[in-house]
C-alpha cells in the first residue's frame, strides 16, 4: 500500500474494530454457557474465524485456527474438555508457536491429545477426555507463565468443566498478565465462581450462565492512532469512540506511554480524544517496561526512532514467538530509515535513530498485521509503501480505510 499524508493537522474521528482478545474470551464462554448475546463483535479476522470454528467444531474433525494465537490455544482447551475429536491446526508460523506447556496441563486433567508433526507445536490430534471418577478435589495443575498467557486463560476457561473445577498454580515469571485478569473478569461476568491466593487460582465446577456481553473497541489498534497523532504536524487530534477508561485491556497502558512521546489522552463517555502535546523535557533516556503489553512494543519503537526520542525497552521476552520474530522485523525494517532496536543485553533493547528518513522506503511486513500498522504512521513524515497490507485483517480490516477517511492518500502498491 502506498501511504502519503497531504500536509496539515490530523483531525477528527477513527473508528476502531472491537477487540479480538475480549471477543473471543466471550465466545469460548458462550459456547460453554450454551447461549447469551455479545454486542460489538468485530470483523477481524481473529474473531470471525473464532466464532466460525466454534459453530462448525460439532459437525467437523478438521480444523484450522490459521494465525489466530488465542483461536489455536482456547479452542484445544475447549475441544479438549468438550471431547471433540479431530485435528487443530494452523499456518505455517502457527506450526511454529510452541504449545506445550497447555497441551501437557490438559493431558495431565484427562484429555488425550497427540501432535501430528513436532513434539510440542501444531498441529494437533485431539481424541477426547476422560475423567477422573469420584472426584472431590479440584484437578491440581501447575503452567509456567513465561511463554504465553494464553494457556493460563485457555485453562482457567474451561475449568469449571473439569472435574472438581481446578486449582492453577502459576509458576516462573508471569508475562502479558492483565490478558489473565480480562479472562477472570469475564469468566464472572458468566458466573464463575473464583478465587486466588497468590498464584494460586481456584475456579469451582459449576457451569457457566448464559450472559450478555457488549465488547469494548481494541486499545492495541488504538495505539497506532497514537502513533499517528504523535508524527503528525503541530495540532493534531483525534477521536476514538468506544473506548472506556474502566477497561479490561492492559493495552490501555498506551495512554500512559504516550504522553513520553507527546500525545495526551482526555477520557470523554465512550470515547477517548487524543492530542498532541509539547514533548516532555528529559533528562534520561526512559524504559518502559512491556511484560504485561507486548502486543504496544513495535508502535512504541517506531514513534520513539521517528521522534528522535530513545526509549529503553524492557519485557520483549515474548516477542520473538508471535505472528513473526517482532525483534529481528524491528530491527531490519528500521534499519532502512536510520533508526534501530539495539540489543543492549540482559533483556534490555534500546528504540533510538540516528537522522531518521521517510522517503519512499518499502516496509516488510513478515505476515504481522502489527509490523503493517505500527510503521504505516510514518507516512505522516514522508511517503512510504507497506507490503502486504492485507495483514492488517487479523486485528483491524478496515485500518486502510480509516486512514484514507482521514486524509491519507492511500493506494494499492503495483
Ligand atoms: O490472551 C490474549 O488475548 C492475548 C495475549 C497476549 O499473548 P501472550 O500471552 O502470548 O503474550 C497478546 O500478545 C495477544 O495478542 C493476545
Ligand atoms: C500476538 C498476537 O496475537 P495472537 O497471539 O493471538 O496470535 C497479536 O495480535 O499481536
Amino acid at each position: 500500500m502506498h501511504l502519503s499524508w497531504t500536509g496539515g493537522p490530523l483531525r477528527g474521528t477513527a473508528q476502531l474494530p472491537a477487540s479480538k482478545s475480549e471477543a473471543n474470551r466471550a465466545l469460548i464462554l458462550q459456547a460453554l454457557a450454551g447461549g447469551g448475546t455479545l454486542g460489538n463483535l468485530s470483523d477481524a479476522n481473529d474473531t470471525q474465524l473464532m466464532m466460525r470454528l466454534l459453530a462448525a467444531a460439532p459437525s467437523t474433525t478438521d480444523l484450522s485456527a490459521e494465525d489466530a494465537g488465542t483461536v489455536m490455544r482456547f479452542l484445544t482447551a475447549y475441544l479438549a474438555v468438550t471431547d471433540w475429536r479431530g485435528r487443530l491446526t494452523g499456518t505455517a508460523r502457527m506450526q511454529e508457536r510452541p504449545i506445550a506447556v497447555l497441551v501437557d496441563a490438559l493431558r495431565q486433567a484427562g484429555a488425550s491429545i497427540n501432535y501430528l508433526n513436532n513434539e510440542g507445536y501444531p498441529p494437533l490430534e485431539i481424541a477426547g477426555f476422560t475423567a477422573a471418577a469420584n472426584v472431590t478435589e479440584p484437578t491440581a495443575l501447575s503452567v509456567r507463565g513465561d511463554i504465553s498467557s494464553q494457556y493460563i486463560s485457555a485453562l482457567l476457561m474451561v475449568g469449571p468443566y473439569l472435574p472438581g473445577g481446578l486449582r492453577l498454580t502459576l509458576t516462573g515469571h508471569i508475562g502479558s498478565r492483565p490478558y489473565i485478569n480480562m479472562t477472570v473478569a469475564l469468566m464472572q461476568r458468566f458466573g464463575a465462581d473464583y478465587s486466588a491466593a497468590g498464584d494460586v487460582l481456584t475456579v469451582r465446577p459449576n457451569a457457566y450462565r448464559p450472559t450478555d456481553y457488549s465488547v469494548e473497541s481494541d486499545w492495541s489498534a488504538a495505539s497506532y492512532w497514537y502513533s499517528f497523532v504523535a508524527l503528525a504536524p503541530a495540532g493534531s487530534e483525534i477521536t476514538l469512540p468506544g473506548l472506556r477508561r474502566e477497561s479490561l485491556q492492559g493495552d490501555q497502558a498506551i495512554a500512559r506511554m504516550m504522553t513520553l512521546l507527546g500525545v495526551e489522552t482526555t477520557f470523554l463517555p465512550e470515547a477517548v480524544h487524543l492530542r498532541q502535546v509539547q514533548l516532555p523535557q528529559q533528562a534520561e533516556t526512559p524504559t518502559l517496561d512491556f511484560t504485561d503489553c507486548p502486543d504496544l512494543a513495535q508502535t512504541v519503537a517506531v514513534v520513539a526512532a521517528a521522534l528522535g526520542r530513545p526509549v529503553e525497552m524492557t519485557g520483549l521476552e515474548s516477542l520473538r514467538i508471535k505472528e513473526t520474530d517482532r525483534i529481528a522485523a524491528l530491527q531490519t525494517e528500521l534499519a532502512k530509515f536510520g533508526g534501530d532496536l539495539r540489543d543492549l543485553g540482559e533483556g534490555h533493547f534500546r528504540a533510538e535513530s540516528t537522522g531518521f528518513v521517510v522517503d519512499n522506503q518499502s516496509v516488510a511486513t513478515y505476515h504481522d498485521h502489527r509490523m503493517a500498522m505500527a510503521f504505516a504512521p510514518l507516512a505522516m513524515r514522508g511517503p512510504l509503501t507497506i507490503e502486504a497490507p492485507n495483514v492488517v485483517r487479523k486485528s483491524y480490516p478496515q485500518f486502510w480505510k480509516e486512514l484514507a477517511k482521514s486524509g491519507f492518500t492511500v493506494s494499492e502498491a503495483d
